[in-house]
Formats: structure tokens, C-alpha cells, sequence
């Protein structure tokens, strides 16, 4: 499988904190790997580096075959990297058509095309009946999931997904997990953050786990799960095999 995503010995650091260190990976289109590991371990920083947030103080990004380390985040935007953000961002001011909008308007200049971009990603994403709403009446998983339809419809080859998942309910949640698989059934590589082991594993084709700002382990699910160095620095005992 191609890499559509690759870090290459990535390095950030934050004046005597090192946040990344030298953390290579790499993202197969149409893979859906998730990068887990326990707070503090680098993650949010990862997904920063990638989408163009910050610059790495040593190492290389690669999209899509380019090199684009020195890029910004609308650059990398326009490229194809969507991404959601931990703490929820949308317009709380504006309804929920017009915060998709926003995103729309990354590919087309003709505000017809956005609005019509905008309900065709509402509809994909269950939120077409919150059309008109105002985005701060929504209850927190459809916030979740209109910071989802934003991230689409800037027409993303490469979905950054932020804790979409976290603090849901069971059945929220496991519309999330579906809801990430449609995703997926378009063509679009997903890289997700995530908390919670029992949904996030079931989900993934590959799992990075990072720790201390470093790759520990990468893998399968199954056998990521299994790994004694993540049980020991990550998941507890209570997720060991037979446990
Ligand atoms: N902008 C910043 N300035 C200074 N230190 C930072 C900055 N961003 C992150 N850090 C530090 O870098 C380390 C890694 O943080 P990061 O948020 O990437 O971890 P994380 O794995 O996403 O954690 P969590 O699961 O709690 O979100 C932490 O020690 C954090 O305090």
C-alpha cells in the first residue's frame, strides 16, 4: 500500500520540553490507523505538525508524494489534510449550513456550489435536519459531528479526527464509529486520536502507540493490545489478553 502520509524523524520541542521525538510514521491510503497512547505522550502535537499548526524543529512531512514540512495549514488544507479539532470549533454564532459552508469555500469560489456541497456533507453525516440551527443548540455529539462534516467538505484526502469519539454515549459513539467507516467507504484515509480502547480498536486497520513523545508500538489491534510494553506504559492490566 502507498503511504499517503509519512513523518520522517520528527522532532518538536517546546523550549526544554520535547513534545515529538524523532517519530517516524506512516498513514496507507485508505487505512484508518489510530494514534493512541496516555495523556502528555505527544499526540495532539503529532496532529498539529501534520495539519501545519506548528513547524517540527527537526524532520520532514510528506503528503501525497510532497513534501510540505514548510507549509501552512491552509496549504496543506488546499492539498487535501482536513482535520477536526479536541476542543470543539465550530461558529457557535452561525447556523450549522453556514459552518459547513466555511469549509466548502476552501474548493469553490461560487457560494451556490458551497451551499450545495455543504447539505450533500449534512446529509452524509446525519445532520441535515440541523440545517438551521444555530451550531451552539447542538447537543455535544452533533457538535462532534459538525466539526466532522466541516473537516469534509473542505473535500479532504487525509481525515485528522481529534477525539471525535470521546465523552459520547455507547450509542453515540458507535455512531461515530459508523460514521467513520462511511468515511473511510469513500476513498478518504482517516488518522484518529482516541481515548477509549474498546470502540477506537475495533475500528482501526493499524494502531500507533506514542508515549514519552515516542513511537512505542505499532500494529494491529490485536496485537498492539497484547504488547506488555503498552500494557505497562498505556492500557492497565484489565486489557491484557484473558484478563
Ligand atoms: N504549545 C505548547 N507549548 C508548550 N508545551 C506544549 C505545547 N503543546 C503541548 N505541550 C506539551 O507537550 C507534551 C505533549 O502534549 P500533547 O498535547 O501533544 O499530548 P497528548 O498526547 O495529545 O495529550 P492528551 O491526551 O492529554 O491530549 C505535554 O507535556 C504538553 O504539556
Amino acid at each position: 500500500m502507498t503511504a499517503l502520509l509519512e513523518t520522517k524523524g520528527i522532532w518538536q520541542r517546546f523550549g526544554g520540553l520535547v513534545a515529538n521525538s524523532d517519530v517516524s510514521i506512516s498513514v496507507g491510503r485508505g487505512e484508518i490507523v489510530g494514534l493512541i497512547g496516555p495523556n502528555g505522550a505527544g499526540k495532539s502535537t503529532l496532529f498539529n505538525l501534520i495539519a501545519g499548526v506548528y513547524t517540527p524543529t527537526q524532520g520532514s512531512i510528506i503528503f501525497d508524494g510532497e513534501d510540505v514540512t514548510g507549509l501552512s495549514a491552509a496549504e496543506r488544507c488546499e492539498r487535501g489534510v482536513g482535520r477536526t479539532f479536541q476542543v470543539v470549533k465550530s461558529f457557535e454564532t452561525m447556523t450549522v449550513i453556514d459552518n459547513v459552508i466555511v469549509g466548502a469555500l476552501i474548493r469553490t469560489t461560487v457560494m451556490r456550489e458551497a451551499r450545495r456541497k455543504a447539505h450533500e456533507v449534512l446529509e452524509f453525516c446525519g445532520l441535515a435536519g440541523r440545517a438551521n440551527t444555530l451550531a451552539s443548540q447542538l447537543i455535544p455529539s452533533e457538535k462532534r459531528r459538525l466539526e466532522v462534516a466541516r473537516a469534509l467538505a473542505t473535500e479532504p484526502k487525509l481525515l485528522l479526527l481529534d477525539e471525535v469519539l470521546t465523552g459520547l454515549t455507547p450509542i453515540e459513539a458507535q455512531t461515530g464509529v459508523e460514521l467513520v467507516r462511511k468515511v473511510r467507504a469513500t476513498g478518504v484515509t482517516v488518522l484518529m486520536v482516541e481515548h477509549v480502547m474498546e470502540i477506537v480498536m475495533p475500528l482501526v486497520d493499524r494502531a500507533i502507540v506514542l508515549d514519552l513523545g515516542k513511537v512505542l508500538v505499532e500494529g494491529k489491534p490485536s496485537e498492539v493490545v497484547r504488547d506488555p510494553k503498552v500494557i505497562t506504559a498505556y492500557l492497565g492490566d484489565r486489557h491484557a489478553v484473558g484478563a
